[in-house]
């Protein structure tokens, strides 16, 4: 794209913008202080780097397509992130699984797990000036079942309890590495295919096993929690639902991790924001994009992704967001998938920016609910991708479709010779 028409077009929406009392300036700098936490399991379809015997990833997940050029290993999966952050505007974090660890080809079991099995990821994010985040894993093992840390077996509870304790550990003291808080989130697949009667004792399993968890102090890293409606093959119940992780985060303080694939078809992820942070400190955000029963299709600009991000700002509540993103498609090249996912989310917080919010709210409060409807319709037509061009050329990536350029070359040159 022409760098005169790009800069043409940014100086008449900064007009545009500051007729209305937008200061795209401002907005611009607030963009930039805007870090998505990139999930590396986009890269190999959640695969990881444990030795292991072929397993199904299963425990309610599923990655569909076979996309050629997907990372087979810890060199290719760090290559694919830089190149992602290389067509990405701004810095961004990455959010590591548990099963990503540098394992050096060993059997390393889940409970057996430590900080050294990070090291390099951590040298890694000093040398290329990415914070990390962290996850403890429990799907895709022979010991995930249906259940991992509500599971009415003591052994099998124990061996998740302590994978997750050494788990809070690594995040914490990759926290204290970077001079950062990492965020650690927690997801387990808990749930019952069919009809049960034991929710009551699941749910309780599961408290007192998050209880034991987060017994620990650990001053450098957050702790999150994250329910889920249902997963694949776990249809009818699931142990850690939205409600039990709201509740268990109001009471101790906790992080609740909104994942927006993960409600109802007709439930707005953007309408808990403001519903949860008087009783929570912070959230963690995992966009993505739901269709039907998967809740992991590539983040794009649709309704749900921007009102999230609108409510976000209307609430004042930027700095209490963390923005990790979770889809994953293994049918469509996975660096177009980051790029895109990553462009969109970035777009949708922009657009939230360069909303007049304080002028709508005041017509709002003076009772003008006709003026309300028409600005917030004039918003959508505004020229915020003229801005969102001149974040790209300011951060020197390419704009507009131009990143496709890249994407081909890459897949021509690296992936293709996977
Ligand atoms: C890899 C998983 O998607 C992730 O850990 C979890 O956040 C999830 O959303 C499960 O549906
Ligand atoms: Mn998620």
């Amino acid at each position: 794209m022409k760098a005169e028409l790009i800069s043409k077009a940014y100086e008449i929406a900064k007009e545009r913008y500051a007729e209305i009392g937008v200061d795209t300036e401002k907005v611009l700098k607030q963009l930039q202080d805007f870090h998505l936490s990139l999930h590396c399991w986009q890269a190999d379809d959640v695969n990881g780097f444990e030795v292991k015997e072929e397993t199904e990833l299963g425990s309610g997940l599923a990655v569909t397509g076979n996309c050629p050029g997907a990372a087979r290993n810890i060199d290719e999966v760090r290559q694919d992130i830089l190149k992602a952050k290389s067509l990405i505007p701004g810095n961004h974090r990455l959010n590591l699984h548990e099963i990503y660890g540098d394992f050096k080809g060993k059997a390393v079991d889940r409970d057996e797990v430590t900080v050294e099995h990070f090291q390099s990821w951590i040298d890694w994010g000093k040398e290329n000036d990415t914070l990390l985040d962290f996850n403890s894993s429990s799907f895709g093992h022979p010991r995930s079942g249906s259940l991992t840390l509500a599971n009415p077996d003591e052994g099998t509870r124990q061996f998740w309890i302590e994978h997750t304790k050494r788990c809070r550990d690594i995040a914490n003291a990759m926290g204290e590495a970077q001079g950062d808080p990492c965020i650690m989130n927690l997801w387990v697949h808990d749930g019952c295919k069919d009809v049960s009667v034991n929710h009551a004792l699941y749910r309780n399993l599961l408290k007192q096993s998050l209880d034991t968890i987060f017994e620990k102090e650990q001053p450098m890293m957050k702790d999150c929690i994250e329910g889920k409606v249902f997963g694949m093959g776990l249809e009818s119940f699931t142990v850690g639902s939205h409600d039990f992780y709201t509740a268990y985060a109001a009471q101790k303080g906790k992080l609740l991790t909104i994942d927006t694939g993960h409600y109802h078809p007709t439930e707005s992820p953007a309408d808990k924001v403001s519903a949860v942070l008087p009783y929570l400190p912070e959230l963690m955000l995992h966009v993505s994009r739901p269709v039907r029963w998967d809740s992991d299709h590539v983040t794009i600009m649709d309704d749900t992704t921007q009102e999230l991000f609108f409510e976000i700002v209307r609430a004042g509540a930027l700095d209490r967001v963390h923005y990790g993103l979770d889809f994953f498609d293994g049918s469509i090249n996975r660096l177009g998938a980051y790029v895109i996912g990553s462009r969109a989310a970035q777009k949708c917080m922009l657009r939230a920016l360069l909303e007049p919010t304080e002028t709508i709210s005041k017509l709002e409060l003076a009772g003008e609910g006709y003026k309300v409807l028409a600005l917030l319709e004039e918003q959508k037509a505004m020229p915020w991708q003229a801005v969102y061009d001149e974040f790209c050329v300011r951060n020197d990536v390419p704009v507009g479709q131009d990143f496709m350029l890249d994407i081909d070359k890459y897949a021509a040159e690296v992936t293709s010779k996977r």
